[in-house]
């Protein structure tokens, strides 16, 4: 008898792949920093990078990007190579959005004008479309009645909120996040914690270094624990916390977990 073709859709969501590294190699001098990362991010996934100190984490998230160029190894982005230079380059970091540890808004801008300026300049929108666009994420941030204040006038949450907000207006298929909550005080963490929260659960990709353990154990589809360059585990948060593998994970966690 012949086998039926299967026309249910599996229950396990089908993570396509987006981000792909392949054999990635990075030095600063004589410092190895990225050794041979392979590393694969589906669309729609959260992907959050964990480990010690000085372990490559920064550098892996911001070759996605290309703000560091690497040596050796593919990276490309919905299957193209990433580009290397020129006006792709502006295409390339408005669709992979980086949001980082320190804001990095402009001082002398609105927050409107912060959050609509690369969509005129790199997206080539019209500035009335552009603006009304920025109003509607700054109210999904909860910033539009900061709107025409300058960035010293916010607090060090609601700055990260804009840059948020500045990420999402070009419409990217991704968005890195480089320690978002480090630069912040304890009460302000959470408030750009739920921002992220609510994006991870919109099915955005997120590659995301933290030390949060609670939004990598809570929010990730996989905790990816780097070590000295190397990418030692890649698994489900729920595997990595409980069991990890590695003798660098397990120290790793026994000394951040016992604060
Ligand atoms: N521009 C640079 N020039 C020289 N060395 C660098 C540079 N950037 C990073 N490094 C070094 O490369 C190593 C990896 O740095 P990276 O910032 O990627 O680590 P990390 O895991 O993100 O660390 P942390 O959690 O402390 O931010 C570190 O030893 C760091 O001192």
């Amino acid at each position: 008898m012949a086998v039926e073709p299967l026309n249910e859709p599996l229950n396990e969501p089908l993570h396509e792949p987006l981000i792909e590294l392949r054999g990635v190699n990075k030095h600063y001098g004589k410092l190895h920093v990225l050794k041979d990362v392979n590393l694969t991010v589906g669309r729609g996934e959260v992907v959050v990078v964990i480990g010690p100190s000085g372990s490559g984490k920064s550098t892996l998230c911001r070759t996605i990007n290309r703000l560091e160029p690497v040596e050796s190894g593919t990276i490309t982005l919905d299957g193209q190579p990433l580009p290397e230079e020129g006006r792709d380059l502006a295409r390339l970091r408005a669709e992979v959005g980086m949001v980082f540890q320190s804001f990095n808004l402009f001082a002398h801008k609105t927050v409107l004008a912060n959050v609509s300026l690369a969509q005129v300049k790199v997206r080539k929108r019209g500035k009335e479309e552009a603006d009304r666009r920025s109003r509607e994420l700054l109210e999904r941030v909860g910033l539009l009645a900061h709107a025409e204040k300058y960035p010293a006038q916010l607090s060090g949450g609601q700055q990260q909120r804009v840059a948020i907000a500045r990420a999402l207006a070009m419409d990217p298929k991704a968005l890195l996040f480089d320690e978002p909550t480090s630069a912040l005080d304890p009460e302000m963490i959470n408030e750009v914690l739920e921002v992220m929260r609510q994006l991870a659960r919109e099915g955005r990709t997120m590659v995301v270094v933290t030390h949060e353990m609670g939004f990598a154990r809570y929010a990730a589809n996989r905790v990816v624990f780097m070590a000295d360059g190397r990418i030692v585990e890649d698994r489900t948060p729920e595997e990595f916390f409980t069991a990890p593998e590695s003798e660098r994970a397990k120290d790793f966690l026994s000394k951040i977990l016992k604060h």
